[in-house]
């Protein structure tokens, strides 16, 4: 029963509608190298340094998330967004931890353009005219992709290297993916209860994501020089 009426809600149909760019997206050749045990450990390398830096803007945006969460909410959609940002926190000093095993010098990292023009769209997020329930789908989309990716590189035939094991279980484990649920019931009923103009708004954004998504696997899997 609940699979149908799941596929009726809009966070569904919007990834039924781009299932060609979500796809792209979870299935990048950066991820299916970790997958197949093939990946060049500086092209890892490179997407952590950046990805550093992507999520303590992150941080940011989910604030902004907590603050447009409305008063009237039940007390539990308040918790999965606090959970969301404390996660954060872990995974920051998780990311200092991993810079250190790998010899990264994090604070030297020079941002590329693919992960600024996403750091300066989180910005635009966090602005007092994204509503909530925009904010909250973008957030939810945010997290599926890391999940949806990193999940296949846990699965039974796949080659994932020893040492990159506990990174694709930050996003990749059963915990991680409940949370992501958690988070797209938060999008859903804030979609159902928003207006027209603000679920537009909040498509827009959804299809901006996956494409800003895409481009930062580009980026990861190239290395310069
Ligand atoms: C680019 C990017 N997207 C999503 C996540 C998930 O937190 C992340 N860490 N980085």
């Amino acid at each position: 029963m609940s699979g149908q009426l799941e596929n009726r809600t809009l966070t569904a149909e919007w990834l039924r509608q781009n299932h060609e760019l979500y796809t792209a997206a979870t299935n990048h050749s950066f991820i299916k190298s970790i997958r197949d045990g093939t990946i060049d450990v500086n092209n890892f390398k490179h997407w952590m340094e950046q990805d550093y830096h992507f999520v303590r803007e992150l941080v940011r945006f989910v604030a902004s998330v907590l603050q447009k969460v409305p008063r009237n909410a039940p007390e539990h959609d308040l918790d999965v967004i606090l959970g969301g940002l404390t996660a954060l926190e872990s995974e920051i000093t998780w990311f200092r931890k991993e810079a250190n095993f790998w010899q990264i010098f994090l604070e030297r990292v020079t941002l590329l353009q693919p992960n600024k023009d996403y750091c300066e769209f989180l910005k635009e997020l966090e602005r007092e005219d994204t509503p909530y329930a925009a904010a909250v789908t973008a957030f939810w989309l945010i997290e599926l992709v890391y999940c949806a990716s990193f999940m296949s590189c846990l699965e039974e035939d796949a080659k994932t290297p020893y040492e990159l094991v506990s990174t694709v279980k930050r996003w990749g484990s059963p915990e991680f993916h409940q949370y992501t649920l958690s988070l797209k019931k938060l999008a859903d009923k804030a979609l159902e209860n928003a207006s027209d103009a603000e679920q537009k708004q909040a498509q827009k954004i959804f299809v901006r994501i996956l494409e800003l998504e895409l481009k930062f696997w580009d980026m990861a899997g190239f290395v310069l020089g």
